[in-house]
Order: structure tokens, then sequence, then C-alpha cells
């Protein structure tokens, strides 16, 4: 059941509905914020699919995500977040802004990531495997059987030639906010990471919400 805030984290503001929350942990300090993007492709159909990409290397390598990056000096995060796009899978959309998350890491990065989030329905080009991304497309189950908590890789699903969205080699963060991503609708988020000897990392303390 999805509750009114009333105590927001740091760095997160406004009126805003939780729909999940968790870790016991305080709250991280940070001094410096880089901003970063993610974009998806989300297409309702039979199967309903999700476009993410196997990041080869870099920050991430060895995971699903959307396609995204850091945004550059004299770009807005919506010109980064089509630059992207582009470069890391060869295609351009009409991408529609509906996410802000922020991250922070101890033993990781010493800036917090703000990460702006976009989809889109359509997409023009081809799918381009490139050296940083693979892109492949995954099933999610019909949207109006999702809800913040359900568990999109065990629910039984329609398109069964597609395999469905890969949990388990994606960021521990992205489970808390891929069903509103789905659902199309806007949130909001933060979650604190701790990364350990042997190069995990470990979500400490999260908090996920959307406009009241
Ligand atoms: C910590 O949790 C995260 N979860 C998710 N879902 N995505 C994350 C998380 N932390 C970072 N990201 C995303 C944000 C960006 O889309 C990428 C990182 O960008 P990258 O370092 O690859 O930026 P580029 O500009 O592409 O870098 P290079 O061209 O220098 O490789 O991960």
């Amino acid at each position: 059941m999805a509750t009114r805030a009333s105590t927001l984290p740091p760095g997160i503001e406004g009126d805003f509905t939780e729909t999940s929350v968790g870790g016991n942990d305080s709250w991280l300090t940070y001094e410096t914020t880089r901003w970063y993007t993610n974009a998806f492709i989300i297409q309702e159909g039979s199967p309903n699919k999700l476009l993410l990409g196997y990041k080869k290397r870099g920050f991430g390598a060895h995971l699903y995500n959307g396609f995204g990056g850091k945004v550059e000096a004299g770009e807005s995060p919506a010109e980064a977040a089509a630059r992207e796009l582009k470069e890391e899978c060869g295609i351009d959309a009409p991408l529609q802004h509906c996410g802000s998350l922020l991250f922070v890491t101890r033993g990781g990065p010493e800036w917090a990531f703000q990460i702006e989030i976009y989809r889109a329905e359509e997409y023009s080009g081809t799918l381009t495997e490139t050296d940083e991304m693979r892109p492949e497309w995954f099933r999610y189950p019909n949207i109006a059987d999702v809800t913040p908590s359900t568990d999109l890789a065990v629910t039984k699903e329609n398109g069964e030639s597609l395999p469905p969205i890969p949990y388990d080699t994606m960021w521990p963060d992205d489970v808390h906010w891929m069903p509103l991503l789905l659902a199309g609708r806007h949130f909001v988020g933060r979650a604190d990471f701790e990364l350990d000897n042997e190069g995990k990392y470990k979500m400490l303390r999260w908090w996920f919400g959307v406009p009241a």
C-alpha cells in the first residue's frame, strides 16, 4: 500500500507518495553531483517488450540497463539522452522524461549520480550492437497486473518467446522503479549503496515515490 511521504531523503524535494522504502542505515552524505541519463524503449503489445542493453565495458559492465551516460558540458539532459541512445545502440527516439533518481555510494565514486530517466514507445533506425552495449528485448507483464511491488521476473506472462526482465543481472535498485516506468508513471527516488571488497554494490537504504 502506497503512503503519502512525510519524510523525504536528502536530495529529494516535492510532494510525493512513496512506493518502495527500505534499509535502516543513515542516508550517506555527498558533496558533488554529476548528471547522467538512462533511456528505455517500451512497446506494449503481444508480448509487451522492453529494450535493454548489456553493458560490455565501463561503469556497470556486465549488467543490463537502459542506454545512457554522462551529460556533457553545454548539453541538457534531454540532449544527452538522445545522443547516448544513438551512440550506444544506433537509434533515434522521441524520448520523454519520466523519472529522476539519485544514487550515493560509500566506497565507490565520490560524487552522487543524478540520473534522468527517459522513455519512448517508438524508434527509428536499426538497433546495432556497439562496443559499449548489446541491445536485447525482454518481455514484461500486462500493465494492469503490475504494481510497484510486482516481481516482474517471476510473474506469469504472455509472450513466452522473449526472456523476462533479467533482474539478477541488473542494478539492485531497478526492481523498485521499473514497474513505475513500465506503467508510464513519473517517479523519483534515492538509493544509497556500499561497494564491498569484491566489487559488489549492496543497497543500504532506498526510497522511491510518485508525485502525490
Ligand atoms: C547505482 O544504480 C544504478 N542503477 C541504474 N539503473 N543505472 C545506473 C546506476 N548507476 C549508474 N547508472 C547508469 C547511469 C548511466 O546511464 C550509466 C553510467 O554511465 P557511463 O559511466 O557509462 O557514462 P558514459 O558517458 O557512457 O561513459 P563512457 O563513454 O566514458 O564509457 O549507468
